[in-house]
């Protein structure tokens, strides 16, 4: 599906949106009410990511096919190698089939589990014979992807001995590591984190308790970038946000506040409101616990005119496409004076934005909704603009309620 996306004509917004329930905390919540049926959960992301990681703890024997879900896959690796009796094959798109998994098939070894590769060493698809793993104790390098961690630490309360970590190296994404144990200390679970350690005890039952996911901060990024673009005087509403969120993209208020908007925490909302404020000429942001919203920065900072330099960036090669080639190849095509390396990017201030440009978006739905802002500035053409499904289905309908023109071709 190919879109043709034009701004609203009033670039004065005033407009309320309800956004899915964050990917992140839904596919860890999903895997902790498998190993713990007490646990129920409430405002479940509608993305295909959830709904992939949902059908495949269903399984118990086969192949399970968790599309482009990098989350689904690491945490549904540590749950079948931990689950005697069930035997499976987890494999995903193509794209999944170059996303390292050999650290956390490591660690896992390491621990007793059953694991082998289908094809390339390294890499899925895996084929998994789930044990009893006893051990307790397993070290892993953390500057690859946390969510190898976040897989063992969700599977550690219901191993005999519970787990202790050692996390080699500069730890990555710390704040999905925190997210994780916070989930597991709200069910009950006691659990530690110091210096390069963590320590999860081992947890029989659970009382019954009802996960209420927040929206997904990753997704409201499109709507600070959106309202970071419209003229002063523009409100922007987001439900159903916390003020105390687990998820680190929630430092998009405070990086948005260079860019003039401003937010206010109400009673599960969150209100964007775009000021007067001059925007900043010096943006600098390390992203390193942040990755997922380094696009839309990116393009902000593209619209807006204004230059930027994003370090921390070390992760963006592996995810859904090479995102750092991905946003050097589409932001060169609407004009932009950029460079990238293997973990930083530059943007230098461009005036003009080249209209009518086809963005390609290389199965990654972030690459879909991070440039759909720029029609606030111009007009684009979005491609495989379906992928936004990965973890935002509504997105278009969102866009269209923000009276966005959308021609679908
Ligand atoms: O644990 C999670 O839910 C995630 C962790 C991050 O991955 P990395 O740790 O690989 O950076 C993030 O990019 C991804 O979208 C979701
Ligand atoms: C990196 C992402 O997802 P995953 O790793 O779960 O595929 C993302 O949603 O930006």
């Amino acid at each position: 599906m190919k879109l043709h996306l034009t701004g609203p004509s009033d670039k004065h917004l005033n407009e309320t949106i309800t956004i899915t329930g964050s990917k992140s905390e839904s596919n860890r919540s999903l895997l902790l009410a498998a190993l713990y049926p007490a646990i129920s959960i409430e405002n479940l992301s509608n993305s295909d990511d959830a709904q992939v990681m949902e059908q495949g703890l269903k399984i118990t024997e086969g192949t399970v096919d968790i599309h482009h879900a990098g989350t689904a896959m690491r945490f549904l690796t540590g749950y079948f190698a931990s689950q005697e009796g069930k035997e499976v094959v987890l494999t995903g798109s193509k794209r999944m089939t170059e996303r390292p998994i050999e650290i956390l098939v490591d660690a896992l070894k390491s621990l007793g589990a059953d694991i082998s590769y289908v094809q390339d060493e390294g890499y899925p698809p895996i084929k998994i014979k789930g044990k009893r793993i006893v051990k307790d104790k397993v070290s892993l390098p953390a500057n690859v992807s946390s969510q190898y961690i976040s897989s063992l630490l969700l599977i550690a309360p219901s191993l005999e001995n519970g787990l202790e970590l050692e996390l080699v190296g500069k730890i990555t994404s710390v704040p999905y590591i925190k997210m994780t144990l916070a989930l597991l200390e709200e069910i009950g679970v006691k659990t530690s984190f110091e210096g390069n350690r963590i320590k999860v005890s081992s947890q029989d039952k659970v009382a019954s308790s009802t996960l209420v996911v927040e929206s997904d901060w990753s997704s409201a990024s499109y709507f600070y970038s959106i309202c970071a673009l419209s003229d002063p005087g523009t409100e922007i509403t987001l439900s159903a946000y916390k003020k105390e969120s687990l998820q680190g993209d929630s430092v998009l208020a405070k990086i948005y506040t260079s860019f003039g908007v401003e937010t206010t925490f109400g009673e599960n909302i969150i209100t964007l409101k775009k000021t007067d404020k001059k925007v900043s000429t010096e943006n600098e942001f390390d992203l390193a616990n942040a990755p997922d919203i380094a696009q839309t920065i990116a393009v902000t900072c593209f619209g807006l005119g204004v230059g930027c330099h994003l370090t921390g960036l070390h992760t963006l090669k592996i995810k859904e496409t090479d995102r750092l080639e991905a946003l050097d190849t589409e932001l060169s095509k609407l004009g932009a004076s950029i460079s990238v390396t293997d973990k930083t990017l530059t943007l230098l201030p461009t005036k003009a934005i080249t209209a009518d440009v086809s963005i390609d978006t290389y199965n990654d739905h972030r690459m879909a909704m991070a440039f759909a802002p720029l029609a606030m500035r111009t007009t684009l053409f979005v491609n495989n603009a379906e992928v936004v499904s990965k973890s935002y289905p509504d997105f278009w309908n969102d866009l269209k309620q923000l009276h966005f023109t959308i021609r679908e071709l």
